[in-house]
């Protein structure tokens, strides 16, 4: 009989009870014991359901409170010393360091003042994770020992898990060295790394544990020499130790072909490789696998929710079989499904033609094990008849087919994708129209999206308020952020998006080709989580979609205010694409919907305009090549497309962030002013590689993600050392992101201090 296995599984519950548990936690509202409860609950009920559903191989510890490589940080206690001083319990050192903490001293406690770790994008995902940052004084020791604590509290319930974790090599090499130790290189750290990683393993064979699941996603990198070598000394290390537990080396998101050599012939009893995104490495991978070794075969999409083809995957497992033999194949989701929603049960409002064409995660746990039942030769013709009918009406379905998208993507020329003239030209043009100081300072566009807005935007939806109320409730609230920008004297000025519930979702629920869910909530980083819509079929505008909110807003001010729109990119990358047309077709239809979206905003008297792409990184290609040097220019061709239809005074703004950016893609897109996040950044050689950025750049100088408010003097000291390699002429003031997830209080100080501070340099430089 073929294995079935689930690489992990959601962590968030089926309502959100992670998000709701976790926020009452920091606002103070429930205790510990409250939140560490609803986290068990989630456990149980995750591995119950995969028990249930029939899956044999079921992931343990791929919960967490915040992010699984954060925690692998507290575990090896790789703890940066801002957060130790304070004697804070382990879980809120966990919090501090995901989030940053700010706490007033009490009676008893002294006042806490720290900043957040670097958040960065996982692989090409919208997840983030927390970047382990390796400091001087570092000294690994396990703190607790979780993924043991995980794996008993399942084989209480009498379910025998695999117990996960980042592998030792991804885990160093997606960390950074600390701005004091920037000469480490952390692959060099694996020799006292391995030590711990031993002994929880071997904590987790004396707990019962037979088998783990070490994640090496780096392997779809491209990995310099030394650290294919980390791999091989790595489980080499493991396989010449007594009493471990056996492992299984997953790698996803790609092709692992490049890397094989380092995995050839070492001492582990299976590899993972995911043949949803790279089938094409099949046949290297099979050759490079020893003659016990078995082949995890990941055919279920973790990263998508179309259902999966039983026929095409079946086939696809069976030539598996018939190289290794059924007793070394195991049919797995392609990656931790972490990625999708949990449960297309609870989507009461899909249209029911399209439900049957989505599988979400609960879904998935049934994929894997009809696909293992079906090439071990048990009788499921009856799922596999059905499957076939659904996958057939599918490709035959109205929603996705409208010629006249299609031709006017035929007809995109390089004209549409260039703008009149270049930026030296343009920017002449605009210094009249908008007669900005020296360091204009901007925002991002989002303010706090208060209880009451989601309050009146639930009872919107609900037709509990009609539609002329609920435009006045908006009208009201882009009012008070107009007025508030205007009282701390910030020079451009944004309506401050209440409108919208989510950036992508806003403008997909506009276009047509989109189809959305109601609770298919999926993990960006700690409680935030996001609800991508569906790209079912052709996308076109049938309407504007932003014009009214910011011609109000510019209506009752004299100050600019920026347009606002989520760029093509970001609304492919944030959206679940089609699995049928290439991403690059998807991403010119949304483009095209954009500009006539940029042309009506500049017609409606809207001077200056922000494309945001803060997902333009993550949609490169893992490894250079052919794939990524052509999407390095469609990506930006798709954006340019959007923005090119514009005079030369309008001016074009874009944003980036939550990403090592590369400053040439950034270039290629040729906006007039862009801001990149940058407050966690601690680094000179990233200010550097910026230094000659032809347009004019914001670098952003206080993270949004973080309840944390920076002093007028905190921002002075980093735009000083900004300026010391950056041209002040071209530089603007404004914060990483958008300020949606912070509340009043702190939006007013930490902005006001960043006016300020801008305030100073402006004095400075005029003497
Ligand atoms: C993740 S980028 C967010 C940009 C958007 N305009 C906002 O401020 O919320
Ligand atoms: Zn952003």
């Amino acid at each position: 009989m073929v294995q079935s296995a689930v690489l992990g599984f959601p962590r968030i519950g089926p309502n959100r009870e992670l998000k709701k548990a976790t926020e009452a936690y920091w606002n103070g509202k429930t205790s510990v014991e409250d939140l560490l409860k609803v986290g068990k609950e989630i456990r149980e009920q995750n591995w119950k359901l995969q028990k249930e559903a029939g899956v044999d191989i079921i992931a343990s510890n791929d919960f967490s409170f915040y992010d699984q490589v954060l925690d692998l940080s507290v575990l090896f206690n790789v703890i940066p010393e801002r957060y130790t001083k304070y004697q804070l319990a382990q879980l809120d050192v966990l919090f501090a360091m995901g989030r940053g903490l700010q706490r007033k001293a009490t009676d008893s406690e002294p006042a806490v003042d720290v900043t957040a770790l670097e958040m960065v994008k996982w692989f090409d995902s919208n997840y983030h994770y927390v970047r382990p940052t390796f400091g001087k004084n570092l000294t690994f020791k396990l703190n607790g020992q979780k993924p043991v604590d995980e794996f008993l509290e399942a084989k209480a319930l009498g379910i025998q898990t695999r117990p996960v974790l980042v592998g030792p090599v991804s885990y160093l090499y997606l960390g950074k060295a600390d701005k004091d130790n920037l000469e480490l290189d952390p692959i060099s750290l694996l020799d006292q790394l391995l030590p711990l990683y031993t002994e929880i393993l071997t904590k987790l064979a004396a707990a019962g544990a037979t088998e783990v699941q070490l994640d090496e996603p780096t392997l779809v990198l491209d990995l310099p020499a030394n650290v294919q070598a980390a791999i091989k000394k790595a489980y080499t290390y493991f396989g010449q130790q007594a009493n471990l537990p056996k492992i299984t080396i997953a790698s996803y998101f790609g092709t692992a072909v490049p890397n094989l050599d380092a995995l050839k012939g070492l001492p582990v009893s299976g590899f993972h490789f995911d043949f949803v995104r790279a089938p094409e490495q099949f046949n290297d991978v099979v050759a490079a696998i020893g003659p016990n070794q078995t082949l995890s075969v990941g055919i279920v999409d973790g990263r998508n929710i179309w259902k999966n083809n039983f026929a095409k995957s079946s086939d696809f497992v069976q030539q598996a079989i018939a190289k290794l033999g059924a007793d070394r194949v195991v049919v797995a989701t392609s990656s931790s499904l972490l990625h999708t929603p949990v449960d297309l049960a609870n989507e009461s409002k899909l249209d029911a033609e399209l439900k049957n064409y989505f599988s979400f995660a609960t879904q998935k746990l049934g994929e894997v094990v009809t696909i293992a039942k079906n090439v071990s030769g048990q009788d499921v013709s009856a799922t596999l008849k059905s499957n076939a009918t659904d996958i057939a009406a599918r490709s035959n379905s109205s929603f996705i087919n409208d010629q006249a998208v299609k031709d006017r993507v035929a007809s995109i020329d390089a004209k549409m994708s260039t703008r009149a003239a270049p930026f030296p030209q343009r920017l002449a043009e605009q210094q009249p129209v908008f007669n900005l100081p020296l360091f204009p300072t901007t925002t991002i566009g989002s303010f706090p999206q208060t209880k009451d807005i989601r309050i009146n935007r639930n009872k919107f939806n609900k037709g509990q308020l009609s539609a002329e109320e609920y435009e006045k409730f908006i009208n009201s609230e882009i009012e008070r952020v107009i007025r508030f920008q205007e009282e701390i004297d910030l020079d451009v000025l944004v309506h401050g998006e209440p409108e919208r519930n989510d950036m992508v979702q806003y403008f997909g629920e506009q276009l047509k080709g989109y189809a959305f869910t109601t609770n298919g909530w999926v993990q960006s980083y700690g409680s935030r989580y996001v609800r991508p819509p569906i790209i079912v079929g052709d996308l076109s505008r049938p309407k504007a979609m932003s014009v009214k909110e910011s011609v109000y807003a510019q209506s009752i001010t004299k100050k600019h205010v920026k347009g606002m729109l989520t760029g093509p990119i970001t609304c492919l990358r944030w959206s679940f694409p089609r699995d049928d047309i290439d991403q690059q077709t998807q991403a010119y239809q949304l483009a095209l919907a954009l500009r006539d979206e940029v042309n009506d905003l500049e017609a409606a008297g809207i001077k200056i305009i922000q494309v945001d792409e803060p997902a333009i990184r993550e949609g490169l290609p893992l490894r250079a090549g052919a794939e990524r040097s052509a999407y390095q220019v469609w990506a930006a061709e798709a954006f340019r497309v959007a923005t090119s239809g514009v005079s030369n005074k309008t001016q074009i703004h874009s944003h980036f962030c939550y990403s090592d950016l590369d400053p040439n893609h950034i270039k290629a897109l040729d906006a007039d002013v862009v801001s990149i996040e940058f407050s966690k950044k601690d680094d000179a050689n990233y200010i550097a590689e910026f230094k000659d950025y032809p347009n004019h750049i914001g670098l952003g100088l206080f993270d949004i993600h973080s309840p944390r408010i920076p002093s007028t003097e905190e921002f002075i000291s980093k735009i000083e050392t900004i300026l010391k390699t950056y041209p002040a002429e071209k530089f603007w003031v404004n914060p990483d992101c958008g300020l949606k997830t912070r509340g009043w209080e702190e939006t007013r100080l930490s902005l006001t201090h960043m006016v300020e501070a801008a305030k100073y340099f402006r004095k400075q430089y005029q003497k």
